[in-house]
């Protein structure tokens, strides 16, 4: 299995290699160079399988010969071993048709653990053989920090530097990050949004040779081996379910939601994907109206969502426009320029046959979030909210199961639970260390010259 670039114009290479560099050099994202593909039989035999077996399935096809099957069972093992609920995603009923999809059971309470533990794994192994240093370089806008300094923090050989922007993720998500003990792990605030510092890694990914000589790689979602764990997911739904679910996916960087792409391009039965969105709504408008426009991000209940450029809406326009990697560049150059994309008739009808979207604003998340109480007396986090708004309003014409992604767990953020709920959610106990220990923080202004400073200090120090 070979990676090629949405852009066309870098050589193709392996899942290791694609692991490793996390963006292509030309600005593009990494994607299969043809997805594989189960057949109906295969996705039914997952029903009743382990987690683990499905995830060793569905990735060993895209991991090609990169890792052994040993190794890749041994990583997933390991991966998911500190998950509170064996069953790594449950579906819990809420509703008639209507399911949660629980991802929040790992270590950090965020669906970005069930990939990135695994990726953690991966990566000690291909550095480990390839016998040099990476840096990996993430933005955050309050989840992925503390998952990838949970999945690569204490690890020989990779120094993990993690852009937040300052004072726009919950306390909780903050501490979870800069509480963390480690020396090869770098939090730096940075005064600006997520879009800022999400800018400011691609920024920096583009000067060639900083990126070479500090062994730059990413670990958010524009790293395809992020997406193809999470794709897992998605074939264990529908298999549980013996059908093609719609799912309603809360969506920031538009990574979870293209997981659902790429589980359906391999064969997994899909419904439909819907796309919600909290007021930072430009993929809900890029859908319904056409144009995918950004604006500054403004803060919500629902900050892990508080994004604006949706990087993988990259990887679907490239699909959407049947593999067109000079037309995918011409776009993204165009959106590079003017913030603003008009998308032709015919690629918004490719999209439409796979995607729906809508957004909820903050008061209609924290309705959501009363109303499962009320009716159910499970407490939910407003990104799920988000979802759970979404599907409260679907207007189906037949009958199918809905399955709402649920991303992170309520703890996370107390405050907008209780206000929709008067309840705060208890504790969890791999959360408290976290409260409690002292916080380690760079601030500085969104500039990449001061973060391209900041690591070259700590990476090329003699
Ligand atoms: C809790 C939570 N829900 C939803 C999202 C949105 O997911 P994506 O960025 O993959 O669209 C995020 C951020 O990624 C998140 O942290
Ligand atoms: N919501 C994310 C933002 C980055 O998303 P990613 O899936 O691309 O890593 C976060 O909470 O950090």
């Amino acid at each position: 299995m070979r990676y090629l670039s949405t852009r066309g114009q870098s050589p193709l290479i392996s899942f290791a290699d694609m692991l490793l560099a996390g963006l292509a050099p030309d600005g593009g994202l990494y994607l299969p160079e043809a997805w594989p593909r189960f057949t109906p039989d295969e996705v039914a035999a997952f029903k009743g399988k382990p987690y683990q077996d499905v995830a060793e399935a569905v990735m060993g096809r895209l991991i090609g010969d990169s890792f052994s099957a040993d190794e890749l069972k041994a990583d997933i093992a390991s991966a998911y071993a500190s998950f509170t609920d064996p069953r790594i995603a449950p579906l819990v009923a809420i509703g008639p048709d209507l399911y949660l999809m629980e991802l929040f059971h790992g270590p950090t309470l965020a669906f970005k653990d069930v990939a990135l533990q695994i990726l953690g794994r991966l990566f000690a192994r291909a550095l480990k053989r390839q016998g040099g240093r990476a840096t990996v370089l993430a933005a955050t806008s309050g989840d992925t920090g503390s998952a990838a300094i949970a999945a690569l923090g204490g690890l020989e050989n990779i120094e993990v530097f993690v852009l937040h922007p300052k004072g726009r993720v919950s306390e909780v998500q903050r501490r979870q990050m800069t509480t963390a003990p480690y020396a090869n792990v770098h939090n730096i605030a940075i005064e600006g949004t997520f879009d800022d510092a999400q800018g400011i890694v691609k920024a920096l990914f583009a000067e060639t040779d900083f990126a070479k000589a500090v062994s730059l790689t990413a670990v958010n979602s524009i790293n395809f081996a992020r997406i193809a764990a999470q794709a897992v997911y998605y074939f264990t739904a529908a298999a549980e379910l013996g059908t093609a679910p719609l799912f309603v996916v809360p969506t920031g960087n538009f990574g979870d939601v293209f997981a659902g792409e790429a589980a359906w391009r391999m064969g997994a039965p899909v419904d439909k994907l819907w796309v919600a969105t909290n007021s930072n709504d430009i993929m809900a408008r890029a859908l319904n109206e056409g144009v995918y426009e950004a604006g500054r991000a403004q803060p919500t209940l629902s900050p892990s969502m508080d994004i604006q450029v949706a990087s993988n809406f990259e990887r679907a326009l490239f699909e959407a426009s049947g593999r067109d990697a000079a037309w995918t560049r011409e776009q993204m150059a165009t959106f590079a320029a003017d913030k603003s994309l008009t998308l032709s008739p015919p690629i918004l009808a490719d999209l439409r046959s796979r995607y729906a979207a809508m957004r909820a604003d903050d008061a209609e998340t924290l309705a959501a979030i009363a109303q499962v109480e009320r009716e159910t007396g499970r407490l939910i986090d407003p990104h799920t909210g988000v979802a759970v708004a979404a599907a409260f309003n679907l207007k189906l014409s037949k009958k199918v199961p809905v399955v709402v992604l649920s991303t992170a767990h309520p703890a996370k953020f107390p405050d907008a639970v209780n206000q929709a709920t008067s309840r705060i959610p208890e504790v969890p106990p791999r959360l408290k260390a976290a409260l409690e220990g002292e916080e380690n923080c760079h601030v500085t202004a969104a500039e990449k010259g001061l973060v391209r400073g900041l690591i070259e200090a700590i990476v090329l120090r003699p």
